[in-house]
């Protein structure tokens, strides 16, 4: 039941399509970067008992096609400033699902255009976006029975990879991380300690030392992710029973090189990240304390940034030069490309379609509804002659300085056999003989080395 705020269209359609804008094949060959707007949906999930207990009004319904939130004022009559204040506002999404919407229809109209894009050098993210317990984790994981995007994200992958693997060689290596605290951790291997952003040259962030596991197909992938979601740092609160109280980013690199020989030994590099971002919270709905409050507050505080960026970045998409600051927390600075930079971006916007949660329904509207107006530069990232030179010039610079210490080693080696055979003894004392270890001559033993 997917449809979008505006006109109606049906699950699978949509205004602008994230893999809608695949280049066409003389705009392939040249490679040139092409402007596209995020794409930005919204899923109302079904509303929960403890809600239908609490709630006054249920304040997502559906009006014909279009799916309208609604809050009578009358609810509100004590609060005459907003009831006094205009209450309508209308918000336009690429697409919208309410409560009865599938995986597949959501996986189908927002991610599934972006598989094709990935396989053959581009960059997409898929991030999901709302206030604790609004249903972000629900889309991105799903259950075992009911799997979310990663799994369909990743089936696709490699069947769309299976597809064209007479003519195509690919590579496929995934990451998992997750930003808690303000500190990243290797999911996939939490004993690494917290790991370090850093800028290339090309201004793209790399995480520092994190474990990049090839694999071959989706269901290796799904342990990887199942290991590291055991890792990933969760817990009840009185908002969510199995409320992230993280932001977990999947990265999925895949490399595609042509079977046919070229002259330019072209390789082509696409990256997809899957973000499951940690809920907004506010602090009195969630009765936090201690730990659970220090953890709400990193969370808010880089969801804020994250909403600045947002802002700014809608501002610029709309011809107001606007400064961007990625660098204000690590999610900004880890999803730098993602918003602002190469990358076929989708949002889906979660929210609750209970009253109580107007407010918090209310501002990830807000926010939804100004991604629309971000813009992103998409553009194949090839690895050409050029680069495998700079590959080459760096494994020669390596060996270079191997091949040096080995010399080095060699020529104390054969100053020492000439002490020894000249009747010198070495610092054990020890001339001539045999090493009762490796039963080399002593000069050349494994002690002597
Ligand atoms: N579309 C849906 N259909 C059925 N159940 C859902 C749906 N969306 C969410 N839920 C249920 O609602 C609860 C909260 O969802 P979920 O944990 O995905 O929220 P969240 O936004 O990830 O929260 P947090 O930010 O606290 O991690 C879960 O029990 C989940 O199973």
């Amino acid at each position: 039941m997917a449809s979008p705020l505006g006109s109606p269209l049906s699950a699978g359609q949509r205004r602008t399509g994230a893999g809608g804008l695949a280049p066409s094949p003389s705009s392939a060959r040249k490679d040139p970067s092409v402007e596209q707007q995020l794409t930005v949906a919204l899923r109302i999930r079904p509303i929960n008992e403890a809600e239908l207990e609490e709630t006054a009004a249920i304040i997502a319904h559906r009006v014909g096609d279009q799916m309208v939130v609604l809050m009578d004022p009358s609810e509100d009559s004590d609060d005459i400033l907003r009831a006094n204040r205009s209450r309508e506002k209308t918000f336009i999404f690429d697409v919208v699902f309410d409560h009865k919407a599938t995986q597949e229809e959501v996986y189908v109209s927002t991610t599934k255009n972006l598989v094709e894009g990935v396989i053959s050098g581009y960059n997409a993210t898929i991030f999901a976006y709302g206030p604790t317990g609004a249903g972000k984790t629900y889309t991105m994981l799903g259950t075992d029975c009911d799997p979310g995007i990663y799994i369909r994200t990743l089936n696709d992958l490699f069947k769309a990879i299976e597809a064209t693997s007479d003519n195509m060689d690919y590579t496929v290596s995934m990451s998992y991380l997750e930003i808690y605290n303000e500190v990243i951790r290797d999911l996939l291997n939490p004993s690494s300690g917290f790991l370090d952003l850093r800028e290339d040259a090309r201004g793209s962030i790399q995480i520092a030392g994190i474990t990049e596991v090839s694999t071959t197909n989706a269901p290796e992938i799904m342990q990887l992710l199942t290991k590291g979601n055991k890792e990933r740092t969760q817990e009840p609160t009185a908002a969510n029973k199995t409320s992230s109280r993280s932001h977990a980013v999947l990265q999925v690199t895949v490399k595609q090189k042509s079977r046919v020989k070229n002259i330019n030994e072209e390789v082509r590099v696409g990256r997809l990240f899957m973000v499951d971002l940690a809920g907004s919270e506010r602090a009195a709905q969630t009765r936090n304390r201690g730990k659970r409050m220090k953890e709400g507050a990193h969370i808010n505080r880089s969801l804020l940034a994250l909403g600045n960026c947002i802002s700014a970045l809608s501002e610029k998409g709309g011809s107001r030069a606007q400064y961007v600051n990625f660098r204000d927390s690590k999610l900004t600075r880890l999803l730098k490309d993602s918003l602002g930079g190469n990358s076929r971006t989708v949002m889906i916007a979660h929210i609750s379609p209970a009253s109580i949660y107007f407010e918090e329904s209310r501002t990830t509207l807000i926010y939804a509804y100004r991604a629309k107006n971000i813009k992103t530069r998409v553009k194949r990232n090839l690895l050409n002659v050029s680069y495998h030179i700079a590959q080459y010039t760096s494994i020669i610079s390596d060996l270079r300085r191997e091949i040096e210490g080995l010399k080095a080693k060699i020529e104390n080696q054969e100053k020492e056999k000439s002490a020894v055979s000249s009747g010198l003894r070495d610092v054990q004392g020890r001339a001539g003989s045999r090493c009762w270890s490796c039963q080399g001559s002593i000069s050349i033993c494994c002690a002597s080395s």
